[in-house]
């Protein structure tokens, strides 16, 4: 049986994050592919970094990088590699370059024709989880600069999104992708159906021309009808969370633009340079690794929000829960053994400054708290420099609040200027002492463009990658999704049992009374 908890340089790694005083150590900013990330606001100390680098050391970091990178099979559950990597390098690896820039240039010539063509006014972008996020997330938060296209996305099998998708739309104008890995999600499946009947019920006579796939599954695109040129491929060693970098990335070039895509992997690629080749002490995706693992192994914080002070990243927060938590949320290692520490936070948050009129009481107060992972784009895209300078002040405040605290003599010479019983004054004291402490990461972005939002996704790909490693789990596979997609399709059968009695035998009863109840629905 493997043990991390008692090997050597976890124990010295803890030892070194507990005893590291707050506050003790000086500003701490490291820059990399023109993002500057500030990790002053958390644990460090010169013993945690050598801790931290022993610990690396242990679990094979480096040469786990080297295989991430050379596109062994590092998804070894899966016997694949996880070459995203591949897809942005300015000089792709031999084995797969020719593959790479054959399917590109396919894809952009078809954006290009369908500029040329002024063809697909609307374009309706049909996938889920790593199908649809970062295509999403990318489009929705760089449109407002260079969108070109009206851009809909639609994951959820509730038809509410899809109909809200094709709302509106000239069904004579629109595209419909299918981006699915598989090309057997129910979602995607589901909700192509859907569009194929709403482009017949407008008037398309054959709904299919008006399809694309995404896809890995070429055969299965093929079978459901839509023509080859149509099909743009990627392959088994793209993890489908770490496809962006693909073919799945069509919708960004035909709603923003060619160049867009292409800066985009440039701030990638310039991202898994610095991961590279950077010294560990300045390495920004492996420190914000070993940062997340004091704070979730050694410090106890079971989660970490996310707030990006640009409301633009909304769909950061949503790309970066399914990179981590279906990356990380796995408890079995290398060995087939439990893991023995505390691994895989949980990932939620919501822009700034919404968030601090949700749930930041609860940041500043609560007993524990979490960590947070602050946002900010030095220069906005509007000419509102108030509202800018609110948002960075509020972005600053939170921070700072967060990890100087409040003190209870700071809290009672407040009170005291207008509450004069020392009793009374005493208790409402208590209530303002923030306990400080906090920990956070400041990740300044020059400002919100294609080249600095693939370098910051890169950045959160690298810091998982390197979690995976440190917390000796697979970052690159699913197996809890699939499990809850087989119960999904066996429940579907009988709850499909039309007017008959569903057979429920296998669950537990009160799953079995829900399906006897709603079964014909
Ligand atoms: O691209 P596909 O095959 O439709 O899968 C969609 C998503 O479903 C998952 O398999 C499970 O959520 C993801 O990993 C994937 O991104």
């Amino acid at each position: 049986m493997t043990s991390l908890a008692n090997s050597p340089a976890w124990k010295d790694f803890c030892g070194a994050v507990k005893t590291s005083e707050i506050g003790a150590h000086a500003l701490r900013i490291l820059d990399a592919a023109g993002l500057s990330v500030d990790l002053s606001t958390q644990r460090h100390s010169a013993d945690v970094e050598t801790a931290g680098k022993q610990l690396l050391k242990a679990q094979g970091f480096e040469s786990a990088r080297t295989q991430l990178f050379n596109g062994s099979p590092i998804n070894w559950t899966e016997n694949r590699a996880a070459w995203h990597t591949a897809l942005r390098a300015t000089e792709p690896p031999v084995a797969v370059a020719e593959l790479i820039k054959h399917e590109r240039e396919r894809m952009l010539s078809f954006v290009d024709q369908a500029n040329a063509k002024n063809q697909y006014r609307n374009v309706v972008h049909l996938g889920i989880g790593g199908s649809d996020w970062g295509p999403r997330l990318v489009v929705e938060s760089l449109t407002g600069l260079t969108g070109r296209r009206t851009m809909r996305f639609a994951s959820n099998v509730d038809a509410h999104a899809i109909t809200a998708a094709l709302d509106g739309l000239d069904p004579h104008d629109t595209l419909i992708i299918i981006a699915s890995k598989s090309f057997t999600t129910t979602e995607s499946l589901a909700n192509a159906a859907c569009a194929t009947d709403w482009l017949r019920a407008g008037g398309v006579k054959r709904p299919l021309d008006q399809f694309v796939a995404i896809t890995a599954n070429v055969k299965a695109a093929r079978d459901y009808g839509i023509d080859n040129d149509h099909i743009f491929q990627f392959w088994d060693w793209v993890g489908g969370r770490y496809s962006l970098w693909s073919s799945i990335g069509l919708p960004i070039a035909l709603g923003l633009g060619a160049d867009v895509f292409a800066a985009l992997l440039a701030g990638a690629a310039e991202m898994d340079e610095h991961f590279l080749t950077a010294p560990i002490e300045s390495n920004v995706p492996v420190q914000m690794a070993l940062s997340g693992v004091a704070n979730r192994s050694v410090l106890g914080y079971a989660s970490f929000a996310l707030c990006p002070y640009d409301a633009r990243l909304k769909h950061l927060i949503p790309w970066l829960q399914q990179l981590e938590m279906e990356s990380l949320g796995k408890s079995t290692t290398r060995d087939g053994d439990t893991l023995d520490v505390p691994s895989s936070p949980a990932v939620w948050g919501m822009p700034g400054t919404d968030s601090q009129h949700t749930f930041f009481q609860w940041l500043h107060q609560d007993n524990i708290g979490a960590p947070v992972d602050f946002i900010l784009c030095a220069t906005p895209d509007h000419r509102y420099n108030r509202h800018h300078r609110l948002l960075v002040a509020n972005c600053l405040a939170q921070r700072a609040a967060l990890w100087q605290g409040k003190s209870y003599e700071r809290a009672l010479e407040e009170v005291q200027r207008t509450e004069k019983d020392p009793v009374k004054a005493s208790i409402l004291a208590q209530h303002r002492v923030h306990p400080g402490g906090r920990p956070s990461t400041l990740i300044v972005m020059p400002r919100l463009d294609a080249k600095s939002l693939g370098a910051l996704l890169a950045l959160y790909e690298h810091k998982v990658f390197t979690q995976g490693v440190i917390w000796g789990i697979n970052p690159f596979d699913q197996w809890g999704v699939e499990f809850g997609k087989q119960l999904a399709g066996d429940i579907e059968r009988r709850l499909d049992a039309l007017g008959s009695d569903p057979e429920v035998s296998p669950y537990d009863p009160s799953t079995a009374y829900w399906v006897k109840k709603l079964a014909g629905s």
